[in-house]
């Protein structure tokens, strides 16, 4: 039987598997797919520990649009809740469905643990660590808005969290693309992320960049923030939001960005990371980013299903 194709962590993609993946969602997107893949034989199930506007809605429309038939996990469904190991539900579900899409907000171990049998395909929905499927929506979106990933600059501003760190090793393996990095001091990127990433990004000419305030922005095509409170965390300070309120994204670092489009994982708080002016405003694609989660899961589950590496 062949490997399944897993998605646990953008480093799992080869390139040509990741232009793959960003294409077809980008042919999704602008309602070019019509020679969509009919999983009408496929089972997915969807495994949410944690709260999800977007993915899940996206990975479970998704499926469905695509003939699938799905199955829905709640937080306090699976045996796991009494004490069933991970590999032995994954053993057990494997035997029946073919993808699970798993929101699991814990260690990538334990989505690699879901992902140690052969016969079953499993998404990373959002670990702690990482948010590949986001990346995937985000560099669709980008293709979407400029045509090419290739030479576009990003300003990410805001915690260094999941989204980031998949940001970071997804944007790194895009020739002449620079990824500045603006995180408060004490909420980074993980330097393991930061460490992978330029090994790709000296391959393709790349920059990758972090600094912990917010003088000197460079000129960019892209403003990027995410919520303050991640999910499953807990800021260690009581302080903590004199320390995130410099990295504020209004109108006055929209103007110090001039020409910059703003993109957002959303959810939105409205005053907190983000004002309402710049959110609601003309350079906004952030809910059009959000539509592209759901036209980017199709293609992710496209790829599991068939994708361009020989079985
Ligand atoms: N687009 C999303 O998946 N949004 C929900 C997660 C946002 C953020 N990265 C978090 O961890 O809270």
């Amino acid at each position: 039987m062949p490997e399944r194709r897993h998605l646990i962590s953008i480093d799992d993609l080869t390139d040509e598997d990741l232009r793959w993946i960003v294409r077809r969602g980008t042919e999704f997107s602008a309602g070019q797919a019509e020679d969509a893949r009919s999983l009408s034989e496929a089972i997915v199930g969807v495994l949410f520990r944690k709260t999800s506007t977007r993915t899940r809605t996206a990975f479970s429309a998704g499926a469905l649009r695509l003939g699938a038939k799905l199955i829905a996990f709640g937080p306090g469904d699976l045996q796991e809740n009494t004490g069933e190991s991970v590999e032995d539900t994954a053993a057990v579900l494997s035997g029946m469905i073919d993808v699970l899409v798993a929101r699991t907000a814990g260690p990538e171990a334990e989505l690699r643990a879901y992902a140690g049998q052969r016969r079953m395909s499993v998404i990373n929905a959002m670990s702690a660590a990482e948010h590949p499927t986001q990346a995937l929506t985000d560099l669709t979106t980008i293709t979407r808005h400029f045509g090419r990933i290739e030479g576009v600059r990003v300003l990410y501003v805001g915690e260094g969290n999941n989204t980031a760190s998949a940001l970071t090793l997804a944007m790194s393996r895009y020739a002449d693309t620079e990824l500045y990095l603006r995180t408060p001091p004490g909420y980074g990127v993980e330097r393991s992320f930061l460490d992978r990433a330029e090994v790709s990004a000296k391959r393709g000419g790349a920059i990758v960049e972090q600094r912990h305030d917010m003088a000197d922005l460079p000129p960019v095509d892209v403003v990027y923030t995410t919520r303050w409170q991640t999910t499953g965390t807990t800021k260690p300070t009581p302080d903590w939001r004199e320390v995130f309120a410099p990295f504020q994204i209004n109108e006055a670092v929209m103007n110090a960005c001039a020409g910059a489009v703003f993109m957002h994982d959303l959810p939105a708080h409205r005053g907190e990371e983000v004002t309402a002016a710049v959110l609601d405003g003309p350079a906004s694609i952030a809910f059009a980013q959000a539509e592209n989660k759901y036209h980017s899961a199709r293609a992710v589950l496209e790829w599991c299903a068939s994708g361009p590496v020989a079985e």
